[in-house]
């Protein structure tokens, strides 16, 4: 059973004692369908590691309630699995303990979690690789282990922070198909944040657009192909399109920052 996320009035705001504090989520509000796939872009600095690590349970909210599965979040749950830029694998385990060290550390490893673990491992091309040490394989290669690893554990929730932004175009773009067919099969409530706004139109349901901080949504867009995405979508006139249109507000708030600086010049 995959869940739905549903995001009321977030606020999160970091409070350090002598230093002002720093409001990163504002009356945030978002619902993500169970199976769902949402891409969030936003301005750096405006809070969307912030909001992923909260729907995470990672990080509590100073305002407002996350619900996953019907659920108040509290803390962090054995069924969410995160992904981030770098593929975080333990350097002294082979490919193949990677994969299955959340088993491990729940006492969850079964048959059936090795099995999933060996598909998955097919899947992503690194079969041949189960036995080799992440310094054996290509950055590319590190974060496809890294997706088994997420996947492995069956989540019913997939946060990804960026989880392609150190891969080379090439390797990243191929990555993105894969993590397409692998969220194809699984159908997981999948959360991506991305700096690539191609990238977040190619995977996306939905692009949400966030504001520069405190970080609030100001646009929600549904994306107009099917489920499955390939370098045809892309070729799509509707793709640049949109890619455009969500381009378009990081123009208008460079405008806008561009002309609060020169604001700031003439008083
Ligand atoms: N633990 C923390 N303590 C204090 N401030 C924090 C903390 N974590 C994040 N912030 C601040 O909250 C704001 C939002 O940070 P966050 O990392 O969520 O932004 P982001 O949109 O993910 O940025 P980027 O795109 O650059 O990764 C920033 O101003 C950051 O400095």
């Amino acid at each position: 059973m995959t869940e739905r996320i549903e995001v009321r009035d977030a606020e999160v705001v970091f409070s350090r004692r002598g230093v002002p504090p720093t409001t990163a989520l504002s009356g945030l509000s978002l619902d993500v369908e169970a199976g769902g796939f949402v891409s969030v872009v936003g301005p750096s600095g405006c809070g969307k590691t912030t909001l992923l690590r909260a729907i995470g349970g990672l990080q509590g909210l100073t305002g407002g309630e996350i619900r996953v599965g019907g659920d108040t979040v509290a803390g962090p749950r054995r069924t969410t699995a995160f992904m981030f830029q770098q593929p975080t694998l333990l350097p002294w385990m082979n490919i193949a303990d990677n994969c299955l060290a959340p088993a491990r550390i729940h006492r969850t490893l079964t048959p059936e979690y090795r099995s999933r673990v060996t598909s998955l491992l097919e899947r992503v091309g690194l079969a041949d690789f189960h036995d080799k040490y992440p310094n054996e394989l290509s950055g590319g290669m590190q974060q496809r282990a890294a997706i088994v690893r997420a996947l492995g554990q069956d989540p019913e929730l997939l946060l990804l922070d960026e989880p392609f932004g150190a891969l080379d175009a090439m390797t990243r773009e191929q990555m993105n198909f894969d993590l397409n067919a692998i969220w194809n099969r699984a159908k997981v409530t999948t959360l991506l944040i991305t700096h690539s706004i191609p990238e977040a139109v190619l995977l996306g349901q939905r692009v949400v657009v966030m504001s520069s901080r405190p970080g609030r949504i100001v646009d929600d867009i549904e994306i107009p192909f099917g489920p499955m995405r390939d370098a045809e979508t892309m070729g799509d006139p509707r793709f640049s399109q949109i890619v455009a249109h969500v381009r378009g507000y990081f123009v208008k708030s460079q405008n806008v920052s561009a002309e609060r600086s020169l604001a700031h010049v003439r008083d």
